[in-house]
């Protein structure tokens, strides 16, 4: 029997699965996808087994991650409801959907915990919020699923009710940063670099700069401050970005990820 399930091995699944194989032996771990062709290529590429249906992913793991969208849960359950046993532990890294509402279509003795991944897990520099509910889980059972994640960076236990909160922060916000770094680039391209040139430094700075925040414990207005030379370049750039709303558009997002998983109850 295999320790680790996937149903689905789409972009969050192959990421986590990228950062298990870190830590964890091919045989440990099975997975589904929707498409057979997909499920040989992720075979033949990095060795882990794939099951030959959903329900026999299930029955074959004691922790299954559920990386399918959310709209495709009710058919996935109806698949695997019957063989999903009380020791089971589903892991779901859907936004909106609680784990009350996921033990009710799941059946009341299946332990559902939520985790929200981010796409970095790829490379081992992922950022995953837990959370593990009302359900009683052993000291082992909860250090097996901080193990799953840590292999795939950093993890924070959450309280259910701040899920929400992890999706805007880190589950979606790498979509914005990826953003923000073809801005940077695109500026650098205005003013004559070439465009390689542009998305390395970008990427770098990024990179270099979120370091800074997470290794000298500074607060990020100090180390912005450190770069802001009275009279400089660097503050006339700061204040353009006040003034087109940087700041504001970035809560913005949050406000609209926040509302949306709302929508996905
Ligand atoms: N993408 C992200 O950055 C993040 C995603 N999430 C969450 O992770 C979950 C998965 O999202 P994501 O990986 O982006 O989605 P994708 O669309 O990239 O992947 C979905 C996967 O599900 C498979 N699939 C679809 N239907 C079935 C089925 N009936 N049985 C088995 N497998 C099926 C697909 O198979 P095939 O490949 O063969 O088509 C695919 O591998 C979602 O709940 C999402 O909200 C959470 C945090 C971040
Ligand atoms: O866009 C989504 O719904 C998922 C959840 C967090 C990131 N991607």
């Amino acid at each position: 029997m295999a320790k680790i399930g996937f149903i689905g091995m789409g972009n969050m699944g192959s990421a986590i699965l990228n950062g298990l194989l870190k830590a964890y032996e091919p045989q440990e771990l099975i997975f589904t996808a929707a498409h057979t062709d997909k499920m040989e290529a992720v075979t033949k590429a990095t060795g882990v087994p794939h099951a030959s249906s959903n329900a026999a992913c299930a029955d074959s793991c004691k922790y299954l991650i559920l990386a399918v969208k959310p709209q495709y849960f009710d058919a996935v359950f109806d698949e695997i409801r019957e063989v999903l046993k009380e020791d089971r532990i589903v892991i779901s890294l859907a936004p909106g959907q609680t784990i009350s509402g996921l033990k009710e279509r799941l059946g009341d003795e299946i332990r559902v915990v939520r985790a929200m991944p981010n796409t970095p897990a790829m490379l081992g520099a992922g950022m995953t919020g837990v959370a593990f509910g009302e359900d009683s889980f052993t000291e082992e059972e909860k250090a097996e699923i901080c193990r799953i994640f840590e292999s795939c960076g950093r993890v924070e236990m959450v309280e259910e009710r701040q899920m929400e909160a992890v999706g805007c922060v880190s589950g979606c916000s790498p979509a914005f940063v990826y953003m923000f770094i073809e801005a940077l680039a695109d500026g650098g391209v205005k003013y004559g670099l070439p465009r390689k040139t542009a998305y390395e430094m970008a990427a770098q700075t990024v990179l270099g700069s979120a370091k800074m925040v997470l290794e000298t414990g500074k607060h990020p207005g100090q180390l912005k401050d450190e770069v802001c030379s009275p009279g400089g370049t660097t503050i006339a750039g700061v204040s353009a970005l006040e003034e087109w709303g940087l700041r504001n558009s970035v809560i913005k997002a949050a406000d609209a990820c926040f509302e949306k998983s709302q929508k996905m109850k």
